[in-house]
């Protein structure tokens, strides 16, 4: 490659590709992408592991059935037939994505290889976009870029521990493209990517392991959903609390065996539980012995580091903060010096504290209005970005738990309400066991604060309380201003506003 200049560079083509508006048609873009063109959400995260979520819900059906009466059988679950449906539609996106990019626009260039910063970046330089950021190639071409976006990502941390690098150990990069369903499955983590995937596992049939090293699982949720999500996960599959591993080594047939280390408590009960003990040689008898667990595969899901190292963030003088992540500001500038640098954005998992693709393409929209609107810049939103884990079951929130709201605004101006979906008419048809919708208000004012929930479509449930707090309607208004379909599962979240210790408004709606 050639040296060149280019009015706006983008380094990845995850969120970043969406940068690529009309506006730039007359002018030189260049978009790096060093590894497969579309990034996380689309090849390796969001979109394949849900398309894998809901078959294994399907495969789950009879459990349920079985409680309203209807016996049902999953007779077998086809792997290769799941895995080949999930990217046979997706690789041809990505392709045809880069193919797009690589012949079709003659104004872009697409460089499929790392791009690092060439330099030091200034924060200062002629208006409105400063000095020219540098970009070096691999090759060691420069490309020098009038407004530069860095989108790089993060990726998947992988602990010190020795025979991390065996071949059955995999992140959630590779799992997916198993050749079969694996018959015992090992899962390191408790946070999103672990228990989404433990949760397909063990639907699907396999006899499924997690080892999380707190005390329970999705601990960052509220607390009490978070204890219900530990206590029914625990009931499909063998769960491990405050454990991790110490090593990884070969098994002799095969597969992988896992030393284990830290207190075991917790332990699942239920049917997955009883199946995958079965699968565990439990040694920590009366000589000490660590506690070993042979597994066919195993998942390590344990957090995600931004790619910031990888575009050479720190030697360039970038601000960043304790976790990695480029310091931006509002309107996603990125910092030099604690200044913003002209003409430099950061977007998505390399800069942003929740790692989601709704708030990377957020970002990409307030981005791409930036870099077309200079004079204009607009701030990003961060306020009630809600989350969703895609498990058995479903887990759903936005906002504060209750013990951040205590935190903030003192017990005594706090109100929650735990509805459960048990106790509303559609969750006597559904004969549900443990679904529950929590709201958490300001007492003062009926301001929403957060909403949690646990069980079936939570990550759709949960929307009318995202919209109420994005728009600013109280908890009574949302839940008496509009009339509530009875009797939809939705009447939970009805229920919940309803529950809440808050003042009437002025002219109550009826
Ligand atoms: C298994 C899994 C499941 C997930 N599920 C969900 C979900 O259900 N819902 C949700 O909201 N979020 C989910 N996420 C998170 C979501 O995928 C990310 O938040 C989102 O994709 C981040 O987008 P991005 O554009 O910031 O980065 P990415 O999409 O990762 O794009 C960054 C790209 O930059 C490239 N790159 C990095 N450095 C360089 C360099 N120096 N030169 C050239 N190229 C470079 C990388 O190769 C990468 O392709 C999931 C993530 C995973 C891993
Ligand atoms: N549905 C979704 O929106 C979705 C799905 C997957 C991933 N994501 C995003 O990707 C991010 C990364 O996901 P993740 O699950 O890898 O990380 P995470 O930060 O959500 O969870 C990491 C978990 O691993 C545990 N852990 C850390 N070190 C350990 C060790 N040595 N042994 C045992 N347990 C250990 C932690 O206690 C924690 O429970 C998420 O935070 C999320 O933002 C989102």
């Amino acid at each position: 490659m050639t040296d060149t200049h280019v009015n706006l560079g983008i380094i990845g083509s995850g969120s970043g590709n969406s940068l690529i508006t009309p506006f730039w048609d007359d002018q030189r873009v260049m978009i790096a992408e060093r590894g497969v063109f579309g990034g996380t959400c689309l090849n390796v995260g969001c979109i394949p592991t849900k398309m894998f979520v809901r078959p294994a819900s399907l495969a789950r059906i009879p459990e349920e059935a079985a409680r309203l009466g209807v016996e049902q059988r999953t007779v077998s679950v086809d792997w290769p037939a799941i895995r080949d449906r999930v990217f046979g539609r997706i690789d041809p996106i990505s392709e045809g994505g880069e193919r797009y990019r690589r012949d079709e626009l003659d104004n872009v260039e697409l460089v499929s290889e790392t791009v690092v910063l060439d330099g030091p970046v200034s924060t200062s330089g002629p208006k409105p976009f400063g000095d020219p950021k540098l970009l070096r190639t691999e090759d060691g071409s420069r490309i020098s870029c009038e407004q530069l976006v860095i989108a790089a990502g993060s990726r998947a941390v992988l602990p010190d521990i020795p025979g991390i690098d065996l071949p059955g150990v995999h992140t959630s990069d590779t799992i997916m493209r198993l050749d079969e369903l694996p018959a015992r499955v090992l899962v390191l983590g408790g946070g999103y990517i672990a228990c989404e995937f433990a949760g397909v596992f063990s639907g699907l049939g396999s006899e499924v392991v997690q080892l999380n090293r707190g005390p329970r699982l999705l601990s960052r949720s509220d607390q009490e959903i978070s204890e219900a999500f530990t206590e029914v996960a625990a009931q499909r599959w063998d769960v491990r609390l405050n454990t991790t591993v110490a090593s990884f080594s070969p098994a002799p047939g095969g597969g992988i065996i896992a030393e284990l280390t830290g207190t075991r408590t917790g332990a699942g009960t239920g049917a997955g539980a009883r199946a995958a003990n079965g699968a565990a040689e439990a040694s920590d008898g009366a000589d000490g012995a660590r506690e070993r667990i042979e597994a066919d595969v195993v998942l390590v899901a344990v957090g995600r580091r931004p790619n910031s190292d990888l575009v050479g963030a720190a030697e360039a003088g970038i601000d960043l903060l304790p976790d990695g992540r480029i310091a931006v500001d509002e309107y996603q500038r990125v910092l030099a010096g604690g200044a913003p640098v002209p003409g430099l954005y950061a977007l998505g998992d390399v800069c942003s504290e929740a790692q989601l693709k709704h708030v990377a393409n957020h970002e990409a929209r307030v981005v791409a209005h930036n870099l077309e609107h200079p004079e204009d810049l607009r701030a990003a939103r961060h306020e009630a970005i809600p989350g969703a884990v895609f498990s058995d079951p479903e887990v759903a929130q936005v906002g504060l738990t209750e013990a951040e709201a205590i935190a903030l605004i003192g017990a005594e101006n706090v109100t929650a309400k735990t509805q459960r979906y048990g106790d509303t008419a559609y969750g006597w048809a559904m004969e549900d066991e443990f679904g529950l919708f929590k709201v958490v208000a300001d007492r003062r004012d009926g301001q929403i604060l957060g909403a949690h929930v646990l069980g079936y479509q939570a990550s759709n449930l949960i929307q009318v309380v995202i919209m109420a707090m994005s728009f600013g309607i109280d908890a009574y208004t949302a839940a008496r201003g509009q009339y509530w379909i009875h009797p939809a599962l939705m009447e939970v979240a009805e229920n919940a506003l309803l529950g809440l210790d808050v003042p009437l408004p002025e002219h109550p709606a009826l």
